[in-house]
């Protein structure tokens, strides 16, 4: 009923490459979802469906908002890794790139009041103009999601997000982005290899595995899911 993503016979092939066939499944209003499998499977090039970057072999994907007629917003933060380190940017100039400015280059006051806003949620205001360079792994991932959520997104999706942090970073990061996602009743997809993470920090799992789709609550999944059967 309150699907704001809807995949139907969704399937997806490179080439000779068959990646799935023919998946259905949902994601619901302020349901926090994670996406699990073993690697290769073909979470990355689902995320890319659902974000409108790659186009289906067949089937269909379709993202509605359930807010009015407006399109439904993504928010997107990135496996963490350091190839930012030399970007010569502060982390509160960093977090405004994706304030999506209309003509002018400068930030409005109430755009400077958004960023004001995403800055205080993610815990970054006292060190927002430290350079990127400086940061640490944690607060860098903390700026990554401060910029997704900049967008006031309906469905925040961390893809493989607290891979490689220490055990504490991942944990401060999570409960950060549950907080953030229930406060705000956003959907949340957590791509992950973690089990642990996954079951405390989601409700349900969607699971990739032998080309198929497969779903049930997070606590119900299995030690072995992530385990290649091909
Ligand atoms: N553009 C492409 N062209 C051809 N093959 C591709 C392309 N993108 C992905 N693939 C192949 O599709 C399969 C699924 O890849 P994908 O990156 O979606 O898996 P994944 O589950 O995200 O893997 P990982 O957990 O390692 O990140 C892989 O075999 C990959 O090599």
């Amino acid at each position: 009923m309150n699907g704001i993503i809807t995949a139907k016979d969704l399937s997806m092939h490179f080439g000779e490459k068959d990646v799935f066939d023919r998946l259905n499944f949902e994601i619901h209003a302020g349901e926090k979802v994670s996406l699990i499998g073993h690697n290769g499977v073909g979470k990355s090039t689902l995320v890319k469906l659902i974000m409108g970057l790659l186009t289906p072999t067949s089937g269909e994907i379709t993202r509605r908002s359930v807010v009015g007629q407006r399109p439904l917003k993504i928010g997107y933060v990135p496996q963490f890794r350091n190839i930012d380190a030399d970007a010569p940017l502060s982390i509160q100039s960093f977090v405004a790139l994706n304030i999506g400015q209309s003509w002018h280059p400068w930030l409005t006051s109430s755009e400077k009041k958004r960023v004001e806003r995403v800055l205080e949620q993610t815990n970054l205001t006292s060190i927002k103009n430290r350079s990127l360079a400086l940061a640490s792994g944690g607060e860098r991932q903390r700026a990554y999601l401060a910029q997704a959520l900049l967008a006031d997104p309906d469905l925040l999706i961390m893809d493989e997000s607290t891979a490689s942090m220490d055990v504490d970073a991942k944990q401060a990061i999570m409960d950060l982005v549950d907080q953030v996602v229930t406060d705000k009743q956003m959907a949340l997809l957590f791509v992950s290899h973690d089990l642990e993470l996954t079951i405390k920090y989601t409700d349900r799992y969607l699971l990739l595995r032998d080309h198929q789709m497969m779903t049930g609550p997070s606590d119900q999944i299995r030690p072995d899911s992530l385990k290649g059967a091909e």
